[in-house]
């Protein structure tokens, strides 16, 4: 399982967003960090096929995402950062009409996933509409929702924004271990440093340019700095403050 970009680019305009940005991530749980404006959402929207790419190729497990987009589109989940739940249907319709989008009965997505919604605790609230959970069962939803085709790719943009800490820790956990049991390439796309573990692979974005990529606890001896929030300082600039 594997995300490869090659020297890719994309502009708003004369504003270059991505910028010859070349990328290569493997099974596991990789960290996509960068502050706000870096690019990240741009990057996600290019890797599913959403945003064309002025120049370069992106490469979805060995295939290129311009010739092979509904294979690749059926092998990848996505948890976009905005919620894209129905909140007036209950959460098994929710998963029901997604899985009817792929092809997929309502008995199979729900056995496809059932281990899926124990362990996130959504099993008792198949009934209940969305628009009656919290923000972190929400969230869980679209998780498992993502899982429904079984895909082998996992994007998930800034998945726990807005979550309180047990919820941000209970989703982290849980996306670390879908990893290694479904052996899945995740690609989790985040502003916040307490999300990252020093044995994850990280990917520092900035001004549309990978600034870093390794593991953690590596980049931040071959940087020379004692924490991921240094790391963060020394090589990203927040330049949409000012
Ligand atoms: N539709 C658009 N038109 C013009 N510029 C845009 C558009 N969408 C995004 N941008 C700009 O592209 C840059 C990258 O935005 P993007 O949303 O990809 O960053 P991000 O890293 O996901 O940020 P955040 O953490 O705030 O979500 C930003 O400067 C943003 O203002």
């Amino acid at each position: 399982m594997s995300i490869v970009t090659e020297q890719l680019s994309f502009h708003y305009g004369k504003k270059t967003v991505i910028d010859n940005l070349s990328l290569k991530i493997n099974s596991g749980f990789n960290v996509l960090l960068g502050p706000n404006g870096a690019g990240k959402s741009t990057l996600f929207s290019m890797l599913t096929g959403l945003s064309q790419a002025s120049i370069g190729n992106v490469h979805i497990n060995g295939y290129d995402l311009k010739e092979n987009r509904p294979k690749i589109m059926r092998s990848m989940g996505v948890v976009f950062q905005q919620s894209t739940l129905d909140f007036d249907l209950s959460v098994k319709q929710n998963l029901v009409y997604y899985a009817a989008l792929h092809g997929i009965s309502a008995s199979k997505a729900l056995s496809n996933i059932s281990d899926i919604l124990s362990q996130l605790q959504l099993t008792q609230r198949l009934n209940d509409k969305v628009r009656s959970l919290n923000g972190g069962h929400r969230r869980r939803v679209e998780i498992a929702r993502a899982l429904i085709h079984q895909p082998k790719v996992l994007l998930l943009d800034e998945a726990t924004v807005g979550l309180d800490i047990d919820s941000r820790k209970m989703i982290t956990d849980y996306v670390g271990k879908l990893c290694i049991d479904l052996d899945i390439c995740v690609l989790w796309a985040t502003h916040l440093i307490d999300e990252i573990a020093e044995n994850d692979q990280l990917i520092l974005i900035n001004e549309g340019k990978i600034t870093a990529q390794g593991l953690s606890r590596e980049l931040c001896k071959k940087h020379n700095v004692d924490d991921i929030y240094q790391l963060y300082r020394r090589l990203t600039t927040s330049t949409e403050l000012v």
